[in-house]
């Protein structure tokens, strides 16, 4: 008690009283034992009580009376060193206190002085941004999520009830998180662009971007520039401020290479560079640059057979083919050419406004109907019929001219020809093939190949049935 009359005598002697009590930060003196000794006028404020009622008293007690939660002098006391921690004064401020302890000459404990600063406000600040960051962290995992989920229910987005389909389309989802090559091969519109869209809408890198590039589309001269990218003024023409190629805007995102096969040999090298290491240079760089990218890419032509005819780089295709997945056409699926025409019935009488129904003569021949075009050619013969057929019912009418003589090579065969002989009709239906095909074909020789028979056995049959070639057709031929 002497060593504290001491001191409060010196601090009552020396300006330090005038000094400390002139501090917004809160300034609190105890003994080794956690009475109160001195305090400033701040604390006093902090604390809601007079000086005369706050000296003498222990923290401890002044801690259950709730003042001040935790008291940092007993923290100090507890662990015998220096402390800092968050207080929470009179239930409502929030302070940060830090306890020093102050030892006599031997090292005994002598004094706790705790300096205790306002972070009431800093604290709801940073936790009002603490909350809102959290809130935008849930709200951006919550629309992937969505996002996931849609697209989790494939069967809703992508229709078809075939064994081979519902095989895909668990093949798309094992394929989408494996974040590695995928290419994909089929015929003109059986949905390569859109099965790669799905892969990327269910892989990590959903809320990244999707960039389509068709490799056919772009001319020679210019697909270099396009996907890599060039530095300013790297060739007269350029834009002086250079350009972003379509690699560095897929990063993070899926880089879809449609129609790889026409990719020109000179950049087959420089795109396996791209999917070995992640790197790249932009025509007239001098550094190379990264790009976290997929690629999935697509192909109607047989990429082995043009590797072997030297058109296309083996190392390439084998990096391409990690995970192959190959769309079969329509008429090898046949199942799924109902759905289909259900999914698209309903679409396009949505978007023109039409109750449209297919009667079932007309379901049955585009059930036959051996689709080249694929899924393109299905959906834009139904939306051709919902907007020209003439009743709600679409007839077989409504359909195309070159749908409907299909459906009359049936009728001949299977009903007018009920009077011929097997022979007979076997004949028409070889007349009716080979003048079709010549229609279609326009040559005699285009027309064999199309039929998987030799040019000269085609000119037999033309010969026996009779079949008037137009003139131009056997100059050509
Ligand atoms: N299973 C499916 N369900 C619904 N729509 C489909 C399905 N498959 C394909 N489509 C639709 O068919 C059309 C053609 O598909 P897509 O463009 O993906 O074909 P593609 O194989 O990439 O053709 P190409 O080789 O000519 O580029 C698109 O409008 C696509 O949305």
């Amino acid at each position: 008690m002497e060593r504290d009359a001491e001191i409060l005598a010196l601090f009552q002697t020396s300006r330090f009283i005038d000094i400390f009590n002139a501090l917004a930060d809160g300034i609190y003196i105890s003994d080794a034992q956690g009475t109160t000794i001195w305090l400033n006028n701040a604390s006093e404020n902090l604390c809601g009580l007079p000086k005369s009622q706050l000296i003498g008293q222990n923290v401890a007690d002044l801690e259950s009376m709730g003042i001040f939660n935790p008291s940092v002098t007993r923290l100090v006391m507890e662990s015998g060193k220096s402390t800092t921690t968050i207080q929470l004064v009179n239930k409502k401020g929030k302070f940060l206190v830090t306890g020093h302890l102050i030892t006599d000459d031997q090292g005994n404990p002598e004094l706790i002085v705790s300096h205790s600063r306002d972070i009431t406000e800093a604290a709801r600040a940073s936790s009002q941004l603490e909350e809102t960051v959290a809130l935008l962290k849930r709200y951006s995992e919550e629309i992937q999520l969505m996002k996931r989920e849609a697209n989790q229910n494939l069967s809703t987005v992508m229709i078809g009830n075939s064994r081979t389909f519902l095989a895909l389309l668990d093949l798309i989802k094992k394929v989408a998180v494996a974040d590695t090559t995928v290419l994909i091969t089929g015929e003109t519109g059986v949905g390569k662009t859109y099965l790669a869209e799905q892969i990327h809408q269910l892989s990590e890198r959903c809320g990244a971007p999707f960039v389509h590039v068709n490799c056919s589309a772009i001319p020679e001269s210019l697909i270099e520039s396009e996907l890599f990218g060039y530095q300013k003024g790297a060739f007269t023409g350029a834009n002086h401020s250079g350009k972003m190629g379509l690699v560095k805007m897929a990063d993070h995102g899926t880089l879809f290479l449609d129609e790889i096969s026409d990719l020109p040999y000179h950049l087959q090298s420089k795109l396996l560079l791209l999917l070995q290491n992640k790197t790249f240079m932009p025509i007239g760089g001098t550094k190379t640059y990264t790009a976290d990218i997929r690629i999935i890419a697509a192909t109607n032509a047989n990429l082995l057979e043009l590797v072997r005819q030297g058109k296309f780089r083996h190392d390439l295709y084998y990096r391409l083919n990690i995970l192959p997945m190959n769309v079969p056409p329509l008429r090898e699926r046949k199942e799924d050419i109902f759905p289909l025409l259900h999914h698209n019935l309903q679409k396009f009488n949505t978007k023109h406004n039409q109750k449209r129904r297919f009667s079932a003569d007309v379901l049955d021949l585009l059930h036959h109907y051996e689709w080249p075009g694929n899924v393109r050619e299905l959906e834009n013969l139904v939306e051709r019929i919902v907007i020209t057929a003439k009743t709600d019912e679409i007839l077989i009418t409504d359909l195309p001219e070159e749908l409907r003589s299909i459906n009359e090579l049936d009728e001949n065969i299977l009903t007018l020809g009920g009077h011929l002989s097997l022979n007979e009709r076997m004949e028409k239906i070889e007349i009716e093939i080979i003048t079709n095909a010549l229609k279609l074909h326009k040559t005699t020789r285009k027309t064999a190949s199309a039929l998987g028979i030799t040019q000269s056995l085609l000119m037999r049959r033309i010969k026996k049935y009779e079949i008037q070639l137009n003139p131009e057709t056997e100059n050509i031929g």
